[in-house]
């Protein structure tokens, strides 16, 4: 897999949340820290345990968690974000190399939660900073201006192009929509090739209509139809139907977020060439590692950050009784509780 590769080394403890073993062993050998350990598991009514299997005191310590799927986890990680810090870590910082909840940005209907606003107030609640990959900044200018404490906003375009001009000969560079324009122009820039970007109009979650401007100019090309994210996989489904009966090749697909949720990677893959995405979410698309480019920005983020400082809460008071659990028993014998809740 491609990355990005790593200029300096950056002494912090990295913990991966479940599922996130690969990205956070990936981010340890690109050179951003050595690996922490946890132990998690579920009470039998179903609350979650969780533990800091590695000292974390006075150092740097970074939770990985992809947000693809983020109710399954939150509490979790809130959990250990909570626990590192009791437990005297310098700072918690959340690698997310997907953010979730960015996209209902506002009220389309009366009466809904702008999710976006609540769910960046809890996670700048528990973390001293976050540290995510392209996240979906529609109506928001910056993350700056959803989230309290500092965030790092990387971009993966770069890589995208790299992988383009490595793998397409004479691409055309598509947008399903508006919103792709800053990114397919960005990569079309990078590598030579020209670029085009559709119209969507967006009926309901899953629904969606795609129009498109007169493309003959470009026939001949190899279409690579480039987006943040595939969710519903509806956006890319419905512009990949549209371009072969104008007489376009199966278009290759490189988007940033594969989520495909459900049977969308089933549904589009009969109508695209390539499909590639980042690493950001564990998916058999992955060919885009981002680890390398996330190292890279945290050690350089490691320089004396007065806004870090500035937002820094005070350390909290380490809890005697908790410091006794954590201290008594080791590992292989679990404290008494283990069984649940009494
Ligand atoms: O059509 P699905 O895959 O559900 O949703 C992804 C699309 O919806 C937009 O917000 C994204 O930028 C992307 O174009």
């Amino acid at each position: 897999m491609a990355t990005a590769p790593a200029q300096k080394i950056s002494p912090h403890v990295i913990i991966a949340l479940p599922g996130n073993e690969a990205f956070a062993q990936a981010l340890a050998d690109a050179g951003a820290g050595e690996l922490g350990a946890i132990e998690t598991r579920n009470f039998p009514d179903g609350e979650t345990y969780v533990r800091l299997a590695t000292d974390v005191a006075g150092k740097a310590v970074l939770l990985v968690s992809t947000l693809a799927r983020p109710d399954e986890g939150f509490l979790r990680l809130v959990f250990l974000a909570d626990a590192a810090r009791s437990l005297g870590a310098s700072t918690v910082t959340l690698v997310a190399p997907y953010l979730a909840y960015m996209r209902q940005d506002r009220r389309f209907q009366p009466g809904e939660a702008i999710t976006s606003r609540t769910f960046a107030r809890l996670i700048s609640s528990s973390f001293d900073r976050l540290v995510t990959v392209d996240p979906h900044l529609h109506r928001y200018p910056a993350l700056s201006a959803l989230y309290e404490i500092p965030a790092l906003t990387l971009h993966a375009a770069p890589l995208l192009a790299d992988w383009i001009a490595a793998s397409i000969a004479k691409p055309l560079v598509i947008g399903p929509d508006e919103e792709s324009e800053q990114w397919v122009s960005a990569i079309a820039a990078r590598i030579g090739a020209p670029h085009a970007v559709l119209r969507k109009i967006r009926h309901g979650d899953r629904d969606v209509e795609i129009a498109l401007p007169d493309l003959s100019q470009w026939n001949g090309l190899q279409p690579v139809l480039v987006d943040d994210i595939a969710s519903s996989g509806n956006t890319l489904i419905e512009a990949a139907s549209k371009l072969t009966p104008l007489g376009f090749a199966r278009p290759d697909v490189a988007v940033v977020h594969g989520i495909f949720a459900g049977d969308s990677y089933e549904r589009l893959a009969p109508l695209c060439g390539r499909i590639v995405s980042s690493d950001s979410v564990s998916h058999p698309t992955n060919a885009i590692g981002l680890s390398g480019l996330i190292a890279e920005a945290l050690a350089a983020a490691d320089a004396p950050d007065p806004e870090l400082v500035r937002h820094r809460r005070p350390p909290e008071p380490v809890d005697d009784v908790e410091r006794a659990g954590i201290d008594t028993f080791p590992a292989s014998d679990p404290p008494p509780w283990t069984g649940g809740v009494a």
